[in-house]
């Protein structure tokens, strides 16, 4: 994998660049469709790809291993053959998922147990065995096997937690650089920064991490509660001190304005499922802030979803008949929704990455987060 820092903004840490992967090249800024258990809920690799844009989409190695499990990936050839998907995925290592969904979960510092939140069945994820896994699934980014703090959570807990997920890091990094590829390309490990909201534990956590000389760096343990003041101040601590000239990844950010606010801390990834999940609920994200198509005022409203819009959907049909849809639980409601919101995340990322290659970004961005915020 490379990265090429192509220009940096000069009133903000705001940079654009391109990150090559085995299955072609990702610009940065970008924002990272979740497609958990192998699909983007709703929607087809056509439409992600040719209408929303995406250059990357995320799978979860969770998921994926109780749900079709790795036999069948393997006799696939991997994830993307399986769901026939030919460009860059980044797979998320499991911690979040372990500590967030199953049940009788149990961290030890040989790895941790867990029943799966599907049928019970007990499972260990050893470091060594989520690498093994993500091997299998075949991801072009993959990531460590962390910890991850609940918020709030004690100092004391926080720095414990912080110092076995760097264990785990060392453990990670030595399987991984033992083992090959499965499928004939290479793939690449991203380590994961920790230290819940604790400055001086995001610093330890941030320059171990920077040790580890990977090519791409993730912030972790974010976006779990925080106000978004502490996840900002956050951030700045740690883009100080990961290298500049490797991708900066933030984990499961966020709103379009978490994304507008992290980009001129120097984050150049992102990934959330707030576009997908909220889409199913009717919260349609749009530049002039958020509309809820279940409201009623939007019940003889004839007019096109979202006229500045950049997706198919947006001109072809009318908000009256989207709430009609989401209304009645409709699937179509969820696919209209789905497209409209990732393609408004797309748009969101792909500008920003205009207005900083123009130089223009930091008043750009000042005007947006206004505009973003009035509804
Ligand atoms: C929705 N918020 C969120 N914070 C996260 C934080 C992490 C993560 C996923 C997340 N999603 N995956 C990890 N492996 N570690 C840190």
């Amino acid at each position: 994998m490379d990265f090429k820092l192509e220009k940096k903004d000069i009133n903000s840490k705001a940079r654009a660049g391109t990150i090559t992967t085995a299955h072609g090249e990702i610009k940065t800024p970008i924002f990272m469709p979740v497609g958990t258990a192998g699909t983007v809920k709703g929607v087809h690799q056509h439409e992600i790809k040719d209408d929303i844009k995406a250059q990357i989409i995320l799978g979860n190695t969770y998921h994926l291993y109780l749900r079709p499990k790795l036999d069948i990936l393997k006799s696939a050839g991997g994830l993307h053959k399986f769901i026939n998907w030919d460009k860059p995925i980044l797979t998320d290592s499991g911690g979040y998922q372990v500590y967030s969904l199953s049940g009788r979960r149990k961290i030890k510092e040989e790895g941790a147990t867990f029943s799966s939140h599907i049928d019970g069945s007990k499972h260990l994820f050893t470091p060594e065995y989520v690498m093994d896994i993500q091997r299998t699934i075949g991801a072009d980014i993959i990531m460590a096997f962390d910890e991850c703090t609940p918020y709030p959570c004690d100092y004391k807990y926080a720095k414990n937690s912080m110092h076995m997920t760097h264990r785990w890091l060392k453990r990670c990094c030595e399987r991984f650089d033992s083992t090959e590829p499965l499928y004939g390309y290479d793939q690449t490990l991203f380590p994961i920064v920790q230290g819940s909201t604790y400055k001086d534990l995001r610093k330890q956590s941030a320059e171990k991490i920077a040790s580890f000389e990977r090519e791409g760096n993730a912030i972790g343990g974010l976006s779990v509660g925080e106000p978004d003041d502490e996840m900002y101040e956050m951030c700045e601590v740690v883009t100080n001190i990961l290298p500049e000239d490797k991708p900066r990844y933030l984990m499961g950010v966020g709103t379009p304005i978490n994304l507008l606010e992290n980009i001129a801390l120097g984050i150049d990834m992102f990934d959330c499922v707030m576009p997908t999940r909220n889409a199913r609920n009717g919260m349609l994200f749009t530049s002039q802030g958020t509309i809820n198509i279940k409201n009623k005022k939007w019940e003889n409203d004839l007019s096109p979803i979202d006229p500045d819009g950049t997706s198919y959907v947006d001109s072809f049909y009318s908000k009256a008949y989207l709430r009609h849809l989401i209304i009645s639980k409709e699937i179509l409601g969820a696919q209209i929704a789905t497209i409209h919101n990732l393609a408004f995340y797309l748009w969101l990322v792909t500008e920003a990455r205009e207005q900083i290659l123009a130089g223009t970004f930091y008043d750009w961005k000042a005007k947006m987060v206004k505009q973003l915020g009035q509804k």
